[in-house]
Parts: structure tokens; sequence; C-alpha cells
């Protein structure tokens, strides 16, 4: 664990997309997750989608016998995924919504919606000591039934504001802005611990650190990206050092 009060989760999912277009071993995820937590990652995200695309089951696996940091399964809560992360028994798992077809996690988990589903799955985990999170949107509604399904944790879904800024769309950043800033209060003063991710990159990691509700942050996709520019661990190193510049504009940062 780092000295700061804000983690960070590397997620080592595009590694695995790299090593599955040839089918064979090399680039490894675990070598990327054993190199990120050298260099000074908190914890290690990865996840198994039900169309294995990129981290496979082995792999979840191997995560869990060689890692010395906290593991962050996301998974689909599916009968058969719950089945899975219950052997493995990582430190948490995440609850993410999937569609086979989309190209990544488009939006938060509708906890409103499948609150009848959901229910069983966060109790077997919780009984059996794996930490749950909730990874949804910020939205009041769902941020209130997070609370009222008793997940200790919820992760704010933060690709719209990501893909706003990118876009140039300052109005929409805005919004998504006040949107997640609104929700990491709300979630906090009703007991949620508070993480955030999805499509962050060293200035929108840097901005969101500031927000002191926000205990951990988990970034894969760019990250991995600037690792072939300069390598996993100096991009760890200077993600890092992006988010404790962050931290410090937090008037009430612990
Ligand atoms: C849930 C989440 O945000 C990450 O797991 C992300 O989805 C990983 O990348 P892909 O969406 O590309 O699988
Ligand atoms: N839960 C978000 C995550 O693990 C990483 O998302 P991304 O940085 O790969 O978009």
């Amino acid at each position: 664990m780092s000295s700061s009060s804000l983690r960070l989760g590397v997620n080592i999912d595009h590694v695995a997309t790299l090593r599955n277009a040839r089918g064979g071993k090399h680039p490894d995820p675990v070598r990327a997750a054993l190199e990120a937590i050298s260099a000074g990652a908190d914890g290690i995200t990865a996840h198994l989608r039900e169309d294995r695309r990129h981290i496979r089951d082995a792999d979840m696996e191997r995560l869990k016998a060689e890692i010395s940091k906290p593991l962050n399964f996301e998974m689909a809560a599916t009968p058969d995924m719950v089945r899975i992360a219950l052997a493995v028994k990582p430190h948490a798992v995440c609850l993410v919504p999937e569609r086979r077809e989309e190209l990544t996690t488009e939006g938060g988990l509708d906890v409103v919606g499948q609150r009848e589903s959901l229910e069983p799955s966060i109790a077997r985990f919780s009984e059996a000591g794996v930490r749950v999170s909730l990874f949804i949107a910020a939205d009041p509604k769902q941020i209130e039934m997070a609370a009222k399904l008793k997940a200790p944790v919820i992760e704010l879904h933060t690709g719209a504001w990501c893909d706003a800024i990118t876009d140039g769309d300052t109005a929409k950043a805005a919004n998504e802005w006040q949107r997640i800033a609104a929700g990491a209060r709300l979630a906090k003063s009703a007991g949620l611990e508070v993480h955030a991710g999805h499509g962050l990159d060293y200035a929108t990691a840097e901005t969101i650190s500031a927000l002191p509700e926000i205990m951990e942050l988990n970034i894969g996709y760019y990250m991995i990206g600037e690792a072939l520019f300069i390598g996993l661990s100096d991009t760890v190193r200077l993600m890092r050092a992006a988010m404790d510049r962050g931290r410090m504009q937090s008037k009430s940062a612990p």
C-alpha cells in the first residue's frame, strides 16, 4: 500500500489482449501485474469477460497465486462467473454489466433494475469474505440502491466524462464531472467506499484525485498503451505522481 490515501489499481486486461492476438504466452499479464506492483501499484484489476476476449480463467488463478497485492476480479454477476470467482477467492470482486457485442464496458450496472438477482450474489461473496464493489453510473438512484444492497464499495464509471473531454464537448464534460463529484459525496454520506475508473488518463486521473471521497482509481487501457512507449514501470510512476498532484489540490483530503 502506498502512503497516499488514494490507491492505484492497475488493470492488466489489455496485456492479455495482445497476448491473445497470437494465441501464445507472451506478453504475460501476470508479469505485467508483478512489474506494476514493483513500480508502486496498490492492487491489480482484471476483468474475466464471459467471452474471454482478454483475461482467461488461468490468468485469474495465477494472479491470485502470484501477486502480493489485492486482486480486484471484475465480472458479470452470472451464476457461472460467481462460481469461478468464489473458487479463486480474490480480495475483491467488482460486478459490472456486460454485453457480448460491446467494445468496452459502456455504462454502469443497473443495480435498481437487477436488485433481486444481485442480492444473493452479494451475500454469497460477503459470506466468503470477498469484498463486493458495484460498478455503477453516478446516478443518485443507483447509489442509494447500492447502499441498500449492502455492498461496501461502489466504483463510479468515469467513461462518459473522459469521452466528453476527448471529444472536446466541454458542456457535456462539465455536466458529467458535476454528476461524478455529487455522486461521490452522496455515496460517502451513505456509508459507501468510493472508487472510480474507466477511460482515465494522466490528466483525468489528476483531476478526479482531487475528490476527497475517492479512495481508489482503477486504470488500464491508457496505461497499457503508454507502456508501449515508456515502459510499464515509468507509466505507473507517472500515474502515481499525477494522482498525488491531484490529491494535493483536495482541501479536505485526509
Ligand atoms: C469494467 C471496466 O471498466 C474494465 O474492466 C474494462 O471494461 C476493461 O476493458 P474492456 O472493457 O476493454 O474489456
Ligand atoms: N474498472 C475500470 C478499469 O478497471 C479500467 O478501465 P480502463 O482504464 O481500462 O478503461
